[in-house]
């Protein structure tokens, strides 16, 4: 693999300093710049090969678009959902994750948030600093016997369900993708949600933030589960639906949430945090010094070694920056591209909104792919270049991919230039 040029890199958030300490020993000039708006972040941003941040920096597609230099966005923990991954593969940047990090962190604060609510630790605490000696408001139950439903079956999941075994507590789950047989061998036996919901005291989630994850608990599974079953979020917010989740409080359904994470950070809507019932943090899953100073030397050095050339672990979107960039796909998109281009030059004054590309015989897969952008970009082309006068070449528009300097390329013909 050929290396990528890194000279400089942008912290936007408190990462710990082991992350700017190994980036500079190999050569790489880091700033570390906090809190800054998103204007600044736009204006900033031209000025740097690669950014790394935590959760709080929004990696929007107008920020991409502004970085003009811009190589890779390396994130200092799990999620990526704050950080547009389709802007940055448009704009061939690679977006790199320490993904197990701060597992174990996340997964002891959840089963802080799951013993916390059997026993109201967190309220009672409370009252005794306002002078209280109430014993009989915070009688608690077991978990001893009890049944936890884990959705989402990865990391995370895994040492949730180890953890709450060890207090004698049944562990359940459910997973589109971890198969049925391994979770076997962890404890956790699997059903499908509807089978979850009514047989669970205490559920928590630990998915990723996407469509299908979107409320996954909601009006309806409330409305399945037991009566009175406790839920815990240290995932991500939405994933347990917060206005069902009030509702659920407010009649009883649910008699307790701990709550790691909110659809917006910080909450402005306070109806959760202050109900009594709620256990809230500020997003403190990872926030350990022991996951902190993993995820920071975890992401400086995936990054010198992608420098190096020795290796792109963590890169979310590698998959699809590699194969954007192999011959067998330049091929379908110089195919795609040709075609449009024919297809402008012949659509005089009537625009069409659609095309239907038919092929015959084999197709490789990626032909199905980039057929279709390339015949878009080469219809943009073309039409980009109508109006000037007898234009040669059209040039390739900046939204088609961009080939970061050194990405590993299959060897081959040179990208066709147009
Ligand atoms: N609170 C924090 O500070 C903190 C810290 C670390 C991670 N996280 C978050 O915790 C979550 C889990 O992290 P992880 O490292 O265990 O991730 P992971 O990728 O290891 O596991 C996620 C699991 O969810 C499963 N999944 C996907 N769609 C699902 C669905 N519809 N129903 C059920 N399961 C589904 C996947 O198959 C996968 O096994 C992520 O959202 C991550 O961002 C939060
Ligand atoms: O996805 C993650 O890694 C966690 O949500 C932690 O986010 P943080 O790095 O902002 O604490």
């Amino acid at each position: 693999m050929a290396p990528i040029v890194i000279k400089s890199i942008l912290i936007s958030e408190s990462v710990d300093p082991c992350c700017k300490k190994v980036l500079e020993e190999n050569g790489i000039q880091v700033t570390e710049k906090l809190n800054l708006t998103k204007e600044d972040l736009i204006s900033e941003i031209k000025n740097y090969d690669g950014l790394v941040v935590r959760s709080s920096t929004k990696v929007t597609a107008d920020i991409i678009n502004a970085a003009s230099n811009l190589k890779i966005i390396g994130r200092a923990g799990t999620g990526v959902d704050n950080v547009d991954v389709d802007a940055a593969t448009k704009h061939g940047v690679i977006v790199m994750n320490t993904p197990s990090g701060n597992t174990i962190s996340a997964a002891e604060l959840t089963c802080i948030l799951i013993t916390s609510l059997s026993r109201h630790v967190p309220q009672a605490a409370m009252s005794m600093k306002a002078g209280k000696w109430d014993r009989k408001k915070f009688m608690g139950a077991e978990l001893f016997g009890k049944t936890l439903g884990i959705v989402g079956l990865g990391r995370i999941g895994k040492e949730v369900a180890s953890r709450m075994q060890s207090f004698g507590m049944k562990t359940i789950g459910y997973d589109p993708i971890t198969p049925r047989e391994v979770t076997a061998g962890w404890g956790v036996e699997q059903m499908t949600l509807e089978e979850l919901w009514p047989q669970c005291d205490f559920i928590t989630v630990h998915t990723p933030l996407m469509p299908s994850t979107t409320g996954l608990l909601n009006d309806a599974s409330f409305a399945k589960c037991k009566k009175g079953v406790r839920v815990v979020n240290c995932a991500r917010g939405g994933i347990i639906d917060e206005d069902s989740l009030l509702r659920a409080l407010e009649s009883g359904q649910c008699a307790g949430a701990g709550l790691d994470v909110f659809v917006e950070e910080p909450p402005k809507n306070r109806a959760l945090v202050d109900h009594p019932n709620v256990i809230s943090c500020p997003h403190l899953g990872a926030s350990t010094s022991e996951a902190q100073a993993r995820c920071g030397q975890d992401i400086a050095l995936q990054i010198v070694d992608m420098v190096k050339g020795k290796g792109l672990v963590g890169a979310v979107n590698a998959q699809v920056l590699a194969s954007t960039f192999c011959q067998e796909s330049q091929q379908w998109i110089t195919l795609g591209e040709a075609m449009g281009a024919v297809l402008q030059s012949c659509a005089s004054s009537k625009p069409c909104s659609q095309v239907h590309i038919t092929t015959q015989g084999q197709q490789p897969l990626c032909g199905k792919r980039w057929g279709s952008p390339g015949l878009g970009a080469g219809r943009r082309a073309r039409a980009a270049g109508a109006g000037r006068q007898r234009v040669p070449t059209a040039r390739r528009p900046r939204r088609t991919p961009a080939v970061p300097a050194g990405l590993p390329r299959a060897p081959g013909p040179a990208l066709p230039r147009w």
